[in-house]
């Protein structure tokens, strides 16, 4: 078709539907018409004709964290490739599989690998394997990630507890939940404008720090900050983030949240400090994310030992 032909048709379909027909959807209003409550059940029902067994705990694994998924026992694998319409991974670090099993004595399902917006993928389809893992039974989401350090005092390999985050590309107008609200996905009505202001259960928290203070882990606890990477941040961005009392920042996790938050997961979160960001223009060190990768498998052990014992201390829920 010519170009003046098509323009053409546009400008009849604009006279007769009237200005909106011109309008582009977003892009995750798209990918949640492909979404749907029916193909997220499809996708489950897939899955549960491979695994029966009902998962109560979802862990997304960040990045070179996929080693968590290697202690669980009576193990399940399915590589997202065999899952109908399920992203792949493509970033260093994240393997491309759904793991089953059995962690310290509760039934659990595994990320190995999350996607993240930078790879092309919209924030929705990130973030939509979070209703995939709720609709097969999971009550309680674990997000864990590697970050860069903001807080001055930080040091590599702290590990940090997320008490809230800021959702920069949410408030830049790029939600996952933009789109049609379906009610259906969770267990209660999902309502236009879920609150996300407790996404970080208190209590699980309280628990984690319980957990860190039995094994004599130093815990952090501060906010998260995602942005939209793939650039790691400049120096003013990284200082800007500072004076708003960020503490750690990545690029990943919080439409997880959001999804998490919407279908009514109760979640913890836990960001490994791979490096320090940079403050000052006189500094010669860059993230790299060899580096973050090495750091992640360095200090995978003790973010383990505490997700581990974490979740032998989640109550079974029989409902
Ligand atoms: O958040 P995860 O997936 O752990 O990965 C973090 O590490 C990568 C950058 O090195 C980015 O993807 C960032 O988000
Ligand atoms: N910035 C953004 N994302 C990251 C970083 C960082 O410094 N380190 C690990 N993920």
């Amino acid at each position: 078709m010519s170009n003046n032909t098509q323009s053409k048709k546009e400008s009849a379909l604009i006279a007769e539907n009237g200005p909106w027909a011109a309008v582009g959807e977003h892009p995750n209003a798209i990918t949640n018409r492909f979404y749907t409550y029916e193909r997220v059940q499809e996708i489950v029902a897939f899955i549960q004709n491979i695994v029966p067994a009902k998962p109560e705990v979802a862990i997304i694994c960040g990045s070179g964290l996929g080693g968590l998924a290697e202690l669980v026992v009576d193990k399940v694998v399915i590589p997202y490739a065999d899952i109908p319409n399920f992203p792949r991974s493509t970033v260093a670090g994240h393997r491309s599989n759904l793991v089953f099993g059995i962690l310290n004595g509760i039934s659990v399902v595994c990320m190995q690998g999350r996607f993240h917006p930078y790879e092309g993928y919209t924030t929705a389809a990130c973030a939509f394997p979070v209703r995939v893992m709720q609709m097969l039974g999971a009550h309680t989401l674990i997000v864990t990630c590697a970050a860069g350090g903001v807080n001055k005092s930080y040091r590599v390999g702290d590990i940090m507890l997320i008490k809230d985050h800021i959702n920069f590309p949410s408030m830049a107008g790029n939600n996952p939940l933009i789109g049609h609200n379906d009610e259906r996905f969770g267990k209660k009505i999902r309502p236009r404008f879920p609150p996300v202001g407790h996404a970080y259960d208190r209590q699980y928290a309280s628990q984690m720090k319980q957990v860190a203070a039995k094994h004599n882990i130093e815990l952090r606890e501060g906010v998260y900050c995602a942005l939209g990477g793939p650039c790691y941040e400049t120096i003013a961005e990284i200082n800007l983030l500072r004076v708003l009392g960020i503490d750690a920042v990545g690029m990943s996790i919080v439409h997880e949240v959001t999804l998490g938050a919407h279908c009514g997961l109760r979640m913890l979160g836990l960001a490994l400090i791979t490096n320090k960001c940079l403050f000052e223009y006189d500094s010669t060190i860059e993230a790299v994310h060899e580096d973050v990768i090495r750091i992640s498998e360095l200090k995978a052990n003790e973010l383990q030992q505490l997700i581990l014992d974490f979740v032998g201390g989640i109550k079974t829920n029989k409902t």
